[in-house]
């Protein structure tokens, strides 16, 4: 779509004369009824100047007087005017706004048929439908104010001209200067306009996809290459802004000029005037008419051509312009924010890099002692929150397997976030193998860990894909073939297709998804794995399954346990309790806490 404003003027302009061509009748009963409005206001200067020089400068009050009356009765008629006009307008906006809303749904629909993969996506029939009411509310008001202008500024250019025709002479220069000077800037702005709602239009769609695809985005580390990509829609919007700015300057100079140099003019003239025997009463009528008649309907006028107006021609001008289709879904379309950026696939291999089946030797320890630590820990959400965990000292030995365990909304989830870097501490210290768990803006993916959280992520793409991409380069298939057998995830893999098969995120269950998350998450060579309720859609066997081979994976396991089974399992298990928080094996705990007590008692019950 071209930008050219000329262009836009053209077509609207052609389309709009069609229009209003086939509305005359209508045309023809609202110029009748603003006759009425010019009416009104010939009245009210020429009444006030026949009042003063015929009635109170004349010492004849009841005259002065019922000249007052007839300026009154000017009112009245300025009234009916109004009255009639808002009915004629009706008839020319509706059929305006119905044939707008005609396009916008042909224009939608052609576009859906011809990509239906956007179809209802793009919110093009709720965007189109919008800028019709838009267009309609624009077009109304300036019907309106139009209107009163011309009728407004005839009757006040009659009734000076009746009163004292030197009059027009200091008024009629800087008006038409300035109103000339101000429909220059149409074109232009309309421009600037056009461009704007184009670049808002852009940043509109392009943070729409962002956010469709925010969380393939965060999982590829790709957060600081998406954002950058917006810098630019964003500047250019911007600099349209100030442009905008701009011209809304010159347009109120031109204003001055137009409305307020007249009344400057005659005010300083005033002597000369009086001396070539124009009457105070002529002067008056004269100020009266242009502060209290020309100069709100040329405020209004300008105001209303100024937004309305251009607003009213960028926007007919999308309906009049057929509309470009974008490629069919498969065809070219913009590359995706590349996850070979700062994401996994460009990730160098982890520190210690243990790949399944390695147990960390000697060499992997990169000497910290500890896999995680977490010293005198406090955490709250927000500044006068309650804290979720506070004073938690935990120290993980690494290749150890630690569970979690505690009642819902404890902070198993705030630990593990913070264990994952993800959650900076209010207070105290995170460390991974000895260095601060949050180092600094997030790059991407810590490669010293990896989290799974209850909703596996799973996406569009091969099986394979979705079982590698938490590994720094492809995946030999021995392993991968080994990985799947070792998370008992073989049935799933053959029944979808194997691992070149394509996934459908939509059409797997949850317990699907978390088998291949799992998957990935044996894959990946993060030397800290953190499972907040990862196999809670497993059914028992399976969930066992998956947290044993994922014990014996090299590296340090913490699984936020959600049955008792799976503690029970674990070499040392958390238990939060309110602040409190006791660490112990499932053998020496229900000794020292009353709630992991309960809990196995509940558990040996079968609840
Ligand atoms: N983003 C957040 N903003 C404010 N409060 C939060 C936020 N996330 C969690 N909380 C609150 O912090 C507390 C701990 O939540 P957390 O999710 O860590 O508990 P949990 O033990 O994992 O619970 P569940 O077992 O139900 O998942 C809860 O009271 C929760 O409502």
């Amino acid at each position: 779509m071209s930008a050219d404003g000329t262009g836009a003027w053209r077509r609207v302009g052609g389309e709009g004369r069609r229009f209003l061509r086939g509305r005359i009748r209508t045309l023809r009963t609202l110029a009748l009824w603003s006759l009425l409005e010019s009416a009104h206001t010939f009245l009210g200067g020429y009444a006030v100047a026949r009042a003063l020089d015929d009635g109170f400068l004349a010492s004849r009050t009841g005259t002065g007087l019922s000249w007052l009356a007839v300026a009154g009765a000017g009112a009245v008629l300025g009234g009916l005017a109004l009255r009639g006009v808002f009915g004629g307008l009706a008839e020319l906006v509706e059929p305006l706004r119905d044939g707008l809303v005609r396009r916008a749904v042909r224009q939608a629909l052609e576009r859906a048929v011809a990509d239906p993969a956007r179809a209802g996506r793009d919110g093009a029939v709720s965007r189109l439908a919008q800028q019709t009411e838009m267009a309609r509310d624009s077009f109304a008001g300036l019907v309106l104010v139009a209107r009163s202008f011309v009728f407004t500024a005839a009757g006040a250019l009659a009734g000076m001209a009746a009163l004292a025709p030197v009059l027009l002479l200091f008024v009629l220069p800087p008006l038409l200067l300035g109103t000339a000077g101000f429909l220059l800037t149409l074109r232009p702005v309309a421009r600037a306009q056009r461009r704007a709602l184009d670049a808002d239009e852009a940043l509109a769609a392009r943070t729409g996809e962002l956010a469709a695809g925010l969380r393939d985005v965060v999982a590829c580390g790709g957060g600081a290459r998406a954002g950058a990509g917006l810098l630019a829609p964003i500047t250019a919007q911007e600099r349209l802004t100030v442009l905008l700015a701009r011209w809304s300057a010159l347009r109120t100079l031109a204003l001055a000029v137009a409305g307020r140099l007249p009344v400057v003019a005659l005010l300083l003239g005033a002597p000369w005037l009086l001396g070539r025997g124009v009457s105070a009463g002529a002067l008056a009528a004269a100020l009266t008419y242009l502060v209290q008649s020309l100069l709100p309907a040329l405020d209004a006028l300008m105001g209303a051509l100024g937004s309305a107006g251009t607003r009213l021609v960028v926007v007919l001008d999308r309906f009049c312009t057929p509309h470009p289709v974008r490629p069919p879904a498969g065809a070219v379309r913009e590359p995706a924010p590349d996850p070979a950026g700062p994401g996994p696939a460009s990730t160098p291999a982890p520190g210690p890099a243990p790949g399944p089946g390695r147990r960390p030797g000697p060499a992997d320890s990169r000497g910290a002692g500890a896999a995680a630590e977490l010293r005198g820990v406090r955490f709250a959400y927000g500044m006068r929150a309650e804290p979720v965990l506070d004073g938690l000292d935990l120290v993980l030995r690494e290749g150890e397997h630690l569970a979690v365990v505690g009642p819902s909304g404890i902070g198993k989830s705030t630990l593990t976030a913070l264990l994952a870097g993800l959650l900076p501490p209010g207070r105290g210290t995170v460390l991974l193998a000895g260095a601060p768990a949050r180092p600094g803006p997030p790059r991407g993916p810590d490669p010293r860990r990896t989290l799974l959280p209850q909703q596996a992520y799973v996406f569009t793409g091969s099986v394979r894909e979705n079982l590698g991409h938490l590994c720094p380069g492809p995946v030999p298939g021995a392993q991968l073939e080994r990985a799947v057998a070792a998370l008992g995830a073989d049935g799933l893999v053959d029944r979808l297709g194997g691992p070149d098969a394509p996934v459908d995120p939509a059409a797997l269950s949850q317990g699907e998804r978390q088998q291949l998350a799992l998957v990935a998450a044996y894959l990946s060579p993060a030397p800290l794995l953190l499972l907040d309720e990862a196999t809670c859609h497993l059914d028992p066997a399976a969930e066992e399954r998956a947290e044993r081979a994922l014990a014996a994976r090299p590296g340090t396991l913490v699984v936020v346990a959600h049955r008792i089974s799976s503690a029970a399992r674990a070499d040392r298990v958390l238990v939060l309790d309110g602040n409190r928080a006791v660490c112990g094996t499932h053998e020496d705990l229900p000794a020292r806490s009353a709630l992991y007590r309960e809990l196995v008692g509940l558990w040996n019950a079968g609840v």
